[in-house]
């Protein structure tokens, strides 16, 4: 039996970054190499006000002074020329070549208008100061500049700036594909169907299949598989052919009569890297290398077991796959403390929440054994003690991992 940190070792030998395609960009994706822009942006010099555009040179203008107005520009008109006097503009118009201020419509009196109501002649009431409401090209963000680092993961903000440049395509690490291989013949995956005796309904492939996604990879083929080598080495197969870099399962990698996997990894050529780590919950898991280099981890079948082996084994693997470093932890407060019982890493369902001050601070939830998936429901973070700690006093500071390596802490919304 290994520890926690010499297998993550061992994981972070084997999972190498994939390679870097260019793509649309979508949520999610995180960049494998930083995004250089080919525009300025604002892409021209514009009023961030309505109002008149003015020439005030480097000495502003004073108020009471009178302009003639020359012209009108609107968002969208094309770059004009003013021969002086003042413009009528708009928020977001393009600034007429010559003109370098803007005065707000609010500060202006109109003495004089055409035909047609527009304003023909202008006061001001207020100093125009050099500049005022220019929002000038570049100023934002420049031609050339680096304006996304590698390793950003693309949100909201990334795709609103990407889309303000005119960037069609980014490079990023080909989404790791995944294969989740359920064992077990007591599984049934059809809610509607009512349980024989002895059967449970598989609820790890929906719970990990989710996690995936989140964690970045893209689930090619789920499958639940009865307990032979047979059944097993089929869904091998359909892994490899679906191009699976990553494959998991669940289940049948303890003790048991029908714990075949250790056995069948062996037999289909696969190089074993450990089984059993000195955690818990989940210690049975495996880690292999497939023949065709696939990373292969064999999850403990019970289900907070499979969560923590997906959450602390597959998902450090799926970061540098992603061309990610290593995550650290959050250390937040341990509110009550933590009894710890064995020299083993633990891996505890847990809370985090504000104080009564806004701080935030951790829990341990009660019902941390691996089959009992209703704390799991009511957790919102991963507290994580050492195989080295001893007892936790309260108020101790403890590593606190969210619930995916990708998700931030979601404090809203856990009952
Ligand atoms: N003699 C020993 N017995 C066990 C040991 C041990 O060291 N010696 N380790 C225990 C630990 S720790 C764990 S964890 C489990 C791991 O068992 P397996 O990975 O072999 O998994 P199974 O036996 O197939 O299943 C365990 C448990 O989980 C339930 N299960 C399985 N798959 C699913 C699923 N997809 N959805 C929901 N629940 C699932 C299954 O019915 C079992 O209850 O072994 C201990 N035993
Ligand atoms: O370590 Mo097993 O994962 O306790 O249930």
């Amino acid at each position: 039996m290994i520890g926690y940190d010499e297998a993550l070792v061992l994981i972070q030998r084997e999972a190498k970054p994939l390679p870097v395609v260019s793509r649309t960009p979508v949520p999610g994706q995180v960049l494998a190499e930083p995004v250089h822009s080919g525009e300025d942006l604002p892409p021209f010099d514009n009023s961030a006000m309505d109002g008149f555009a003015l020439r005030v040179g480097d000495a502003g203008a004073v108020a009471g002074g009178e302009f003639e107005v020359l012209g009108a520009q609107a968002a969208g008109d094309a770059q004009a020329v003013a021969q002086g006097g003042a413009w009528e503009i708009m928020t977001g118009a393009r600034i007429p070549d010559g003109l370098d201020a803007v005065i707000p419509v609010e500060q202006v009196e109109v003495l004089a208008r055409d035909g047609d109501g527009k304003p023909a002649r202008i006061r001001l009431q207020a100093d125009v100061p050099p500049g005022q409401h220019l929002r000038r090209h570049g100023e934002d963000v420049r031609k050339g500049d680096r304006f996304l680092a590698a390793g950003t993961r693309l949100d909201a903000p990334q795709l609103m700036l990407l889309a303000a440049l005119g960037v069609p395509l980014v490079d990023v690490h080909a989404t790791p594909r995944v294969a989740l291989l359920n064992t077990g013949r007591e599984l049934v995956d059809d809610p509607a169907q009512a349980l024989g005796s002895g059967e449970i309904r598989n609820s790890n492939g929906p719970y990990l299949a989710r996690r995936i996604e989140q964690a970045g990879g893209e689930v090619v083929l789920r499958q639940t598989v009865s307990d032979d080598a047979e059944a097993f080495f089929i869904a091998m197969e359909q892994a490899r052919s679906a191009g699976a870099e990553l494959v998991l399962s669940t289940g049948a990698v303890s003790m048991g009569r029908y714990d075949f996997i250790p056995d069948a990894l062996r037999k289909l050529g696969a190089t074993l890297h450990f089984h059993k780590v000195a955690i818990r919950p989940g210690k049975p898991l495996l880690f292999a290398t497939l023949p065709n280099g696939a990373l292969f981890f064999g999850l403990p079948g019970n289900p907070a077991s499979s969560a923590v082996g997906l959450r602390f084994f597959v998902e450090p693997a799926l970061r540098a796959m992603l061309g990610l470093a290593p995550e650290r932890p959050l250390r937040l407060p341990l509110l009550g403390g933590y009894r710890k019982r064995h020299a083993l890493r633990f891996h505890l369902k847990g809370h985090v929440a504000l104080d009564g001050e806004g701080r935030l601070q951790a829990r341990v939830l009660p019902g941390q054994e691996s089959f009992r998936i209703a704390p799991l429901a009511h957790s919102n973070a991963w507290v994580v003690v050492d195989a080295a700690a001893g007892d936790l006093p309260d108020g101790a500071l403890v590593d606190v991992y969210p619930p995916g390596h990708l998700l931030g802490l979601q404090l809203q919304g856990q009952g």
